[in-house]
């Protein structure tokens, strides 16, 4: 499938009053049409930065971000953001409001019909078709993600960037909108970003993964794991195994023991 995400020569660096911070180095990946990419790491490791630099939140201190070619220099509509706070919606507004407000913002739709039966089309999407006429603080948490999912899908992003969307979830409503966002993912063909700190979570859903360390790309790896996944079966279990001790920095430290024991043999 065609690239639709370059970044390339990626750094972010964050002056503060005591120190310079560098976030990213020199990060460099491409991302294809349709793709589902999870992005893990420690944290601190740089994720939200990397997504708010490619929603044009942050501008890169060097490098390039380029969505069709075309440079990133500010927010835009083809690359919608999904946050884990619970908070943001627009409380005053309903549910269906909630839809409709950025859509007539950005003038989509031809009128309010047209922009309704938009709204309509993505409350369903999300399985709120009944909750259009609810306020927020009447929602439970998974409710209120699956409205943001719904509000920035409305605006036909080419890429939607989701920052630890169900972070603040209990386990189970966590699964049920792993599974409705795979099937959201199917039905409208929109480029995923995923941000998470749960390599299960990771694992589930996409299609690579990438393990951001200290502000850089550690790995950047197929997801091998054949669809439907389940988390009982032994490609997943060793996936996780072998991603688990990437984060902990197994591999390294036994190398690393590797080297000193060769080198105590030679030097007796
Ligand atoms: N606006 C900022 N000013 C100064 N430093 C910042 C700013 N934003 C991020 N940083 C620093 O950049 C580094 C990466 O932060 P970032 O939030 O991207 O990490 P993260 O991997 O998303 O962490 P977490 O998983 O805890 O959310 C951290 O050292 C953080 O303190």
């Amino acid at each position: 499938m065609a690239t639709i995400m370059d970044v390339e020569g990626l750094c972010k660096r964050f002056q503060t009053s005591k120190s310079e911070i560098t976030a990213l180095h020199e990060v460099n990946f491409r991302v294809r049409q349709g793709e589902f990419l999870a992005v893990i790491g420690p944290s601190g490791c740089g994720k939200t930065t990397l997504l708010r630099c490619i929603a044009g939140l942050e501008s890169p201190s060097l490098g390039e971000i380029r969505i069709n070619d075309r440079p990133v220099t500010g927010p835009g509509t083809d690359r919608m953001m999904v946050f884990q706070d619970f908070n943001q919606l627009f409380p005053w507004l309903t549910v269906r409001d909630n839809i409709l407000f950025p859509l007539k913002l950005v003038n989509r739709g031809k009128n309010n019909i047209e922009r309704k039966v938009l709204a309509e089309y993505y409350l369903e999407l999300v399985g709120l078709a009944d909750y259009g006429h609810m306020y927020p603080h009447q929602l439970s948490g998974g409710m209120k993600q699956r409205v943001a999912i719904a509000r920035a899908l409305a605006l036909s992003p080419k890429v939607l960037l989701m920052d630890e969307p169900f972070g603040s979830l209990d386990a189970i409503t966590r699964t049920n909108l792993q599974e409705e966002l795979l099937n959201i993912w199917e039905k409208t063909g929109v480029t995923i970003i995923f941000v998470t700190h749960n390599i299960e979570e990771a694992i589930m859903l996409a299609d690579r993964i990438m393990v951001l360390k200290s502000g850089r790309v550690e790995k950047l790896m197929i997801n091998t794991v054949t669809r439907p996944r389940y988390y009982d079966s032994p490609e997943f279990a060793s996936l996780w195994e072998h991603l688990h001790n990437l984060l902990q920095g197994r591999r390294e430290k036994e190398k690393l023991k590797g080297e000193i024991k060769k080198e105590v043999g030679l030097a007796f």
